[in-house]
């Protein structure tokens, strides 16, 4: 298995009069077609080590490598190339643009990549908004959808540029139980049927269960990461 994501020593410190530790000496390897769950309790760094990992945050001590690459010499521009080529995001709220439609919401990514024609982003984001059961919903605005298909649109942003992984930031926080499990199945099924990596911060016990591999954080530090047998899902 090659590494997509290679953290090592990773460390995330807020200056201030005293200093907080988001991020403690984190080392981690992740591959291709993993499905992790991140846990930890509330203010133990979840969110603070995606972003490092999604290229959002810098560290402030450590080495990150992403597809081999080593980010701590990239210049802004360069982190925001490997982040759109190799990175998909989907956050809580889903922060989709209110004056786009769900087929221009999800056309963002690929313009900022800037490599398809106009059609080709259409028909691309029309294909991805179909495979997420939204086939009837491409012209609509965000706010005429319901909580869980607006996340399976930020689903297909997240894939707009096929990158390699995606990140999830308690996807399913904001979603009732049946949408919830609808995510979490798109989710598994990046993994499954399109070969992507997931890594979803959550604190659905549920969800982190059912996952490939748990990365449990205490004050921001790895205390455990445990993989489960294949056969669990
Ligand atoms: N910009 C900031 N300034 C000050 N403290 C911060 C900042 N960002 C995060 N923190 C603190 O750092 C710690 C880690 O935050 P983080 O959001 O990564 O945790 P989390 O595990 O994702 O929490 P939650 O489950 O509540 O979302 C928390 O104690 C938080 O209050």
């Amino acid at each position: 298995m090659s590494a997509l994501i290679e953290a090592e020593h990773l460390t995330r410190i807020l200056p201030a009069t005293v200093p907080v530790t988001l991020v403690r000496d984190v080392s981690l390897t992740v591959g291709e077609r993993e499905f992790i769950a991140i846990t930890g309790p509330s203010g133990s760094g979840k969110s603070s080590l995606l972003y490092l990992l999604g290229l959002l945050d810098r560290p402030t001590g450590g080495t990150l490598r992403i597809a081999g690459q080593d980010t701590s010499a990239m210049d802004d521009d360069a982190l925001a190339r490997l982040r759109l080529e190799m990175l998909g995001f989907v956050f809580q709220f889903h922060f989709l643009l209110p004056e786009f439609t769900v087929s221009e919401n999800v056309q963002l990514p690929m313009r900022k990549a800037g490599r398809l024609s106009a059609r080709e982003m259409r028909e691309r984001a029309a294909g991805l908004l179909e495979e997420l059961g939204l086939a009837g919903h491409l012209d609509k605005r965000p706010d005429q959808l319901s909580g869980g298909q607006r996340q399976r649109v930020a689903v297909a942003r997240a894939l707009a540029n096929d990158p390699h992984v995606v990140l999830a930031d308690e996807p399913t926080g904001s979603l009732d139980s049946k949408s919830s499990e609808q995510v979490f199945q798109i989710l598994r099924d990046l993994v499954r049927k399109r070969g992507k990596t997931v890594i979803a911060v959550t604190h659905d016990m549920d969800i982190a269960a059912r996952a490939d591999r748990r990365i449990h954080l205490v004050d921001g530090g790895v205390v455990s990461d445990e993989r489960a047998a294949p056969a669990a899902v």
